[in-house]
């Protein structure tokens, strides 16, 4: 397991910020509470080869007026930002010094829930795009793979309030996942605040 990124991003290119603590304990149990309760969950589907699959988690999407984002196949239309949500994007953008227009979150009931390997590089999201991603509930792994040689694996425990950063250069060179881990039962909720241009 990897803990101490600063160290290894010079030799990896990887790309990634972690702000431990990022929201407290508080912080972070109110944020998921409200969206428990005010986001309106989706089960989606997508098609691989020909046959249809229900995504391994929920997911919903908001952001700015007219911001549309093609995932799991489909394209979705933003919802309206959630006012309680705009303060903590304003911290984001500051740590990650660019605005973002919306964000995608994913609820993963337990530890069977998870992410397959992928990389965020639609075309929408520009040549190298920033994405925020902050993490709520229960503690999950999030692995990731380069694309170029991919034996080179790296591992990090993304944890309650933890915020990271993906930075330029990390869709373009590596795969990302949440893999399963049958133990956790918690719940798990992640924001991937994004940059869309239209
Ligand atoms: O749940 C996570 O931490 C990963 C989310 C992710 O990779 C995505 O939304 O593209
Ligand atoms: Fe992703």
């Amino acid at each position: 397991m990897i803990n101490k990124l600063e160290y290894l991003n010079p030799l990896t290119g990887l790309n990634l910020t972690l702000f431990p603590n990022f929201l407290n304990r508080r912080q972070s149990s109110l944020l998921f509470d409200i969206l428990e309760n005010e986001i309106a969950w989706e089960k989606t589907q997508v098609k691989v080869f020909g046959k249809i699959y229900p995504v391994p988690r929920l997911t919903a999407f908001l952001g700015d007026e007219g911001i549309h984002y093609k995932y799991s196949g489909q394209i979705h239309a933003a919802a309206p930002w959630l006012p309680s949500l705009l303060d903590i994007k304003a911290q984001i953008e500051s740590k990650a010094g660019q605005p973002f227009n919306s964000v995608l979150l994913n609820r993963y009931n337990n530890g069977l829930d998870k992410m397959g390997w992928h990389a965020d590089n639609e075309k929408e999201l520009g040549p190298e795009p920033v994405i925020a991603s902050l993490n709520l509930g229960a503690s999950r792994r999030m692995d990731f793979k380069s694309k170029k040689n991919p034996k080179e694996k790296y591992a990090i425990q993304l944890e309650d309030g933890m915020l990271l950063i993906m930075g330029k250069g990390c869709q373009e060179h590596f795969y990302h996942q949440i893999p399963v881990q049958k133990k956790i039962t918690e719940i798990r909720i992640n924001l991937t605040f994004r940059q869309i241009l239209q």
